[in-house]
């Protein structure tokens, strides 16, 4: 168990970075289908068209949470076709990760677009994009600083 994430996954070994780690496995749906379904937490988006349920057929990669600061990416991999609609869902550690660490990779901006009106990032990363302080500053709340009338100067004027 991982705070307020839910469940994880956590590497028994040492992982070199570059390794091979698990593939996202589940049904291979449409995303008509996947609208219908009311369980959205383990869909993974292929393209416009199609995406991977893992809800009820899956492997460990279903638990696999968000990370602002990912150890695993994802691959389009293709071995036995070359249908680039379905490609297999391949994730390699982007770093070396220490045995005992939590596995995760970047859901992407438009999971937490949709899922950040309903909860925050959990990551605890130093640079996390998306937890609930991190979403209070919005761009425009950013941008404001630079906005502001430049003063800088001003005193200096004779
Ligand atoms: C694919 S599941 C991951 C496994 C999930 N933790 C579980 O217990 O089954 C995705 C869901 O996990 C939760 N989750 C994953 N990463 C998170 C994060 N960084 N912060 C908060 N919740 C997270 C969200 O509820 C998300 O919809």
């Amino acid at each position: 168990i991982t705070g307020n994430k839910g469940w994880g996954v956590r590497t028994l070994q040492d992982i070199p970075q570059g390794s091979f780690v698990c593939e996202y496995v589940g049904e291979i749906i449409s995303e008509g289908e996947a609208d219908t379904r009311q369980n959205d937490a383990y869909l993974f988006s292929l393209d416009d068209k199609y995406c991977i349920d893992a809800r009820f057929y899956g492997n460990i990669s279903r638990f696999l949470n968000h990370m602002c600061e990912p150890n695993l990416f994802a691959c389009r991999v293709f071995t036995t076709h070359q249908d680039l609609r379905f490609p297999h869902i391949a994730f390699f550690a982007s770093e070396n990760v220490k045995a005992g660490e939590e596995l995760g990779f970047n859901y992407g901006d438009h999971f937490w677009e949709v899922k950040g009106k309903l909860f925050s990032c959990e990551c605890g990363s130093s640079k996390c994009k998306y937890s609930s302080v991190a979403m209070a500053t919005t761009p425009e709340d950013q941008q404001q600083p630079s906005a502001l009338p430049d003063t800088s100067s001003s005193s200096g004027a004779s």
